[in-house]
């Protein structure tokens, strides 16, 4: 098992990445809590509960509560969040009470906006279900629901009091889902491991076979990663940003496509090349790079068909959160393991850069 620590001024906690945390989650809470919370919630699908949901329970006394969220990023919004707070509510819900966020990442950027907000704010812990979740979503403290104006336009900062990623849930999770994730932890190693590109450029068979150890060595790397990012700007006013390299036209092709055709790693797989291409034509990365990690991205694709206009992407993208004060912001790869914010990037540029996605797309589709 590897422990990441995540330390920033608001919060200290451990992200455990290992098989066996499941069936021993209540003793593990218990340690970390001084004592188990009187109500114990667990946020899930239904879905996951009928797979996992037992494993989950086993090492309660008595057995949390399970309050239920459909699948599919249509369901993250403030409707949903209220349903669940009055649920907790009518189950005798305090300020003492604990949330457990069991699931992907929808599960846990609604359980921990829920927990951010329910009587002012009560504990949560993660327990991520899908490798993107384990990778990505359950660190770092962003919560948060959808608008229909945009991706996460609601939520807040509000991290956990632990992490638990279990590997051995990741073993009834669908190909398309694991290689979703996948794209986030790509995103990692360009952005900042390039030991991690080449790790995954090395062991692609490895991965997509769900080899134990080479899951765990993606997983913890991805995370330390984000760690060390969070623990020296947990609330985005700088470095952080890079953490969403691909997803300003990721988010967009997201909304533009209203969450139906792509997963969100995929739209970030498509948002990835998009930023790829920009940056290869600003020079922050050589043609070479930017080849090999176009093919890092399709290696563990494939990314699904992509039939928009590159101008109603562009569009989209305004929303986008990092865009502040009339100041669009971009993140662009700097040679391998690196990365940087631009913010004189002007919508000629986006518009390029989608054109040449949407053509790559259609070319991979013929
Ligand atoms: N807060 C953050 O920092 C952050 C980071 C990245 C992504 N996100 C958000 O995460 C969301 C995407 O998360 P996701 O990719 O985990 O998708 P998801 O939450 O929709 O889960 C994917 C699907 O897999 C199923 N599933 C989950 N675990 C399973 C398991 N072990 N076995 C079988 N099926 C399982 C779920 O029921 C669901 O149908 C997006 O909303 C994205 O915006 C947030
Ligand atoms: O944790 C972060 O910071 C990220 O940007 C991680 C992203 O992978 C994730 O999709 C996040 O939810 C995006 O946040 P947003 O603020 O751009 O909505
Ligand atoms: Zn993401």
């Amino acid at each position: 098992m590897q422990t990441i620590r995540v330390e920033t001024p608001s919060a200290r906690y451990d992200v455990f990445v290992g098989s066996g945390l499941l069936r021993s989650l209540a003793p593990r809470i218990e340690r970390i809590a001084g004592r188990l919370p009187r109500r114990i919630f667990v946020l899930t699908s239904p879905e996951i509960w009928a797979l996992w949901g037992k494993a989950l329970s086993e090492s309660f006394p008595e057995p949390p509560l399970a309050l239920f969220l459909p699948a599919g990023e249509k369901h993250k919004n403030l409707v949903n969040v209220e349903k669940m707070a009055r649920q907790m509510i009518a189950a005798g819900g305090d300020r003492s009470s604990l949330l457990i966020a069991f699931g992907g990442g929808i599960v846990g950027d609604v359980g921990g906006f829920l927990a951010a907000i329910f009587m002012r704010g009560i504990r949560y812990v993660q327990v991520p279900t899908t490798f993107l979740a384990q990778v990505d979503s359950s660190v770092g403290g962003k919560t948060g629901v959808n608008l229909p104006e945009g991706k996460n336009l609601i939520g807040s900062f509000h991290h956990p009091l632990a992490v638990f990623a279990d590997i051995g849930v990741l073993g009834t999770l669908p190909d398309r889902e694991l290689r979703s994730g996948l794209m986030e932890s790509i995103k990692a190693g360009i952005i900042r491991d390039r030991t991690l590109v080449r790790f995954m450029e090395e062991h692609v068979d490895d991965v997509l076979r769900r080899d134990p150890k080479a899951l765990e060595k993606v997983i913890a790397a991805s995370v330390r990663m984000k760690a060390d990012v969070v623990n020296r700007d947990e609330r985005e006013s700088g470095l952080r940003m890079i953490l969403n390299f691909g997803h300003t036209l990721g988010h967009a092709i997201e909304q533009v496509t209203r969450y139906k055709a792509l997963l969100h790693g995929e739209a970030v797989g498509w948002g990835m090349i998009a930023a790829l291409h920009l940056a290869k034509k600003r020079g922050t990365i050589s043609s070479r790079q930017g080849e090999r990690l176009e093919s890092l991205v399709y290696l563990y694709g494939p990314l699904p068909p992509l039939k928009l206009r590159p101008g109603k992407l562009v569009a989209a993208s305004g929303s986008d959160k990092k865009n502040t004060g009339g100041v669009r912001r971009f993140v662009l790869p700097v040679g391998i393991g690196d990365a940087g914010v631009v913010e004189d990037v002007t919508p000629a540029e986006l518009e390029s850069a989608a054109a040449y996605m949407l053509a790559r797309a259609a070319e991979r589709h013929a």
